[in-house]
C-alpha cells in the first residue's frame, strides 16, 4: 500500500466550522441536551462530507479505490464522525470513549477507570511526567490518569469540539493546571521532537490511514528512553480479507466507528518497529479468561452485569436500549427537536455495536491490542 499524503490542515476553517455547528453546546451537561443546539446547515454538511464514504458502497463489492479515498480524506473523515457521534456516546457510554475488561462483579465506570489505570503503570506514568495523550476525546482518561498519576498530561484531537469538551471538564473539577488540549492532527503534530517523557493512545490510532505514520510521530515527540503504551483497535490474524463475511464486519465498524483503514494484528505489531520502538510488551487484552466479556454492554447480556447501580448506564448501551432511544431522536428530528441526520448518525452507530459484538464473538476483532514501546537512549 502506498504511504497516504497528509491532508492539509486549516485551523481557522475547522474554528468555524465548530462554532456554526456546536455554537454554546460545548457547554451544555453533555449527551441529548447537547444535540439539541446544533446549526440545521453544518449539521448536514457533516452529515453529507462523512456518509458520502459509505453511502450507496457494499462491503461485497468494496473497492480499493474506495478505500483510498477514506485513506486519502483521514482527517475530515474522522473529524466530521465525531462532529455527529460525540453526543452519543457522552449519553451512551460517558466521557472515557474506549473499551475495558470487566473483573466479576465489577460496576462500569470502575472497569473503564481501571483500564486506564493499567495503561498508565504500563506506560510508567509517574508524577510530574510531561504525558501526551494521543486522540483524547472530551478527557476522560487523560483527568483520570492525572488524578491516579499526579503527572501532567496534554491531549491531542483533530475534533474542536472535543477540545471545547475537554477544557470545560478539566475547568469544572479544578484540573486546568495539570491538563492542556491541543487541536491538531496526529500523523503531523505541531509539538517539537524530544517533548514528553511518555505517551499513550487509547483506541485513538486506529483512525490514522496508516499506523507506521502516527507512531513514527509519537517516537518523534517522545524523548529518547521515554515509553509509549497503545490500547489498539485491530482485526485478529483470523480475519481474512477475500472472505465476504469478514469484510462485512470490519466495514460496518470502519463505517460505524469513523475509521478509514483498520489493519491486522501483525501489521500493528509492526508498524510500531517499523517506527524505531523496541517493543517491549504486546498483547490481545481480549484473549484473557475473563469471566465477563468485554463487549457485554453492547450485546446486552445483563448478567454480567457488575453491580444492580449499573442497570441505567448498561440499558442504554442495548439493542433495545438503543433502539428507544434511537426512535426517540428520529421523532424529535421530525418535529425539530434534533437536527437532520441524528437519526442517520444513529443507525450508523447501531451498525457499529452490532459488528463489534460480532467481530468480538468471531475473534476476529480486538479493541484492546496492548503495545509497550520504548523509544531507544
Ligand atoms: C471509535 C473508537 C476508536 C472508539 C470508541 C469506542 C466506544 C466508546 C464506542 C464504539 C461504539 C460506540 C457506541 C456507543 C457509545 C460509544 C461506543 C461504545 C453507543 C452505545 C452510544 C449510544 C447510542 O445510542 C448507541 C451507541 C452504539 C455504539
Amino acid at each position: 500500500m502506498a504511504p497516504t499524503a497528509l491532508e492539509r490542515e486549516d485551523m481557522a476553517r475547522d474554528a468555524a466550522f465548530n462554532q456554526a455547528m456546536h455554537g454554546k453546546s460545548a457547554k451544555a451537561r453533555g449527551g441529548l441536551t447537547a444535540m439539541r443546539g446544533k446549526d440545521a446547515a453544518a449539521q448536514k454538511a457533516a452529515v453529507d462530507e462523512y456518509f458520502k464514504h459509505w453511502d450507496n458502497k457494499d462491503y461485497a463489492d468494496e473497492t480499493d479505490a474506495d478505500r483510498e479515498a477514506r485513506r486519502t480524506e483521514y482527517a475530515t473523515l474522522t473529524r466530521h464522525y465525531y462532529n455527529l457521534a460525540t453526543d452519543f456516546y457522552e449519553y451512551g457510554w460517558g466521557s472515557s470513549f474506549h473499551f475495558c475488561r470487566f473483573a466479576y462483579g465489577e460496576p462500569f465506570r470502575q472497569a473503564i477507570a481501571r483500564h486506564e489505570h493499567y495503561l498508565a503503570m504500563q506506560t510508567g506514568i509517574k508524577e510530574g511526567m510531561k504525558v501526551l495523550d494521543v486522540g483524547c476525546g472530551v478527557g476522560g482518561p487523560a483527568r483520570e490518569i492525572v488524578k491516579f498519576t499526579g503527572a501532567h498530561v496534554t491531549g491531542l484531537n483533530n475534533n474542536d469540539y472535543q477540545i471545547d469538551r475537554a477544557t470545560h471538564y478539566a475547568h469544572k473539577q479544578g484540573l486546568s493546571d495539570k491538563m492542556a488540549f491541543v487541536k491538531g492532527d496526529f500523523m503531523q503534530m505541531k509539538f517539537p521532537d524530544n517533548s514528553f517523557d511518555a505517551v499513550y493512545a487509547i483506541e485513538a490510532t486506529v483512525h490514522a490511514p496508516e499506523l507506521v505514520g502516527v507512531y513514527s510521530e509519537i517516537f518523534r515527540v517522545l524523548k529518547p528512553g521515554g515509553t509509549f503504551g497503545v490500547y489498539e483497535w485491530l482485526m485478529t490474524d483470523e480475519y481474512n480479507n477475500d472472505d465476504a463475511e469478514h469484510r462485512r464486519i470490519r466495514l460496518g465498524i470502519e463505517q460505524g466507528d469513523g475509521i478509514s483503514n483498520m489493519v491486522r494484528i501483525s501489521e500493528g505489531v509492526q508498524a510500531v518497529k517499523d517506527a524505531g520502538f523496541e517493543l517491549l510488551h504486546h498483547e490481545d487484552l481480549a484473549q484473557r479468561p475473563d469471566a465477563t466479556p468485554w463487549y457485554y454492554p453492547l450485546a446486552g447480556s445483563f448478567k454480567h452485569m457488575g453491580s444492580v447501580w449499573d442497570f441505567f448506564t448498561i440499558a442504554r448501551m442495548t439493542w433495545w436500549g438503543r433502539g428507544l432511544a434511537h426512535r426517540f431522536v428520529g421523532a424529535g428530528e421530525s418535529i425539530k427537536l434534533f437536527p437532520r441526520g441524528s437519526q442517520k448518525t444513529a443507525d450508523s452507530l447501531a451498525l457499529a455495536a452490532d459488528c463489534l459484538v460480532e467481530g468480538a464473538q468471531k475473534n476476529l476483532f480486538t479493541p484492546m491490542y496492548l503495545m509497550v514501546g520504548k523509544k531507544p537512549e
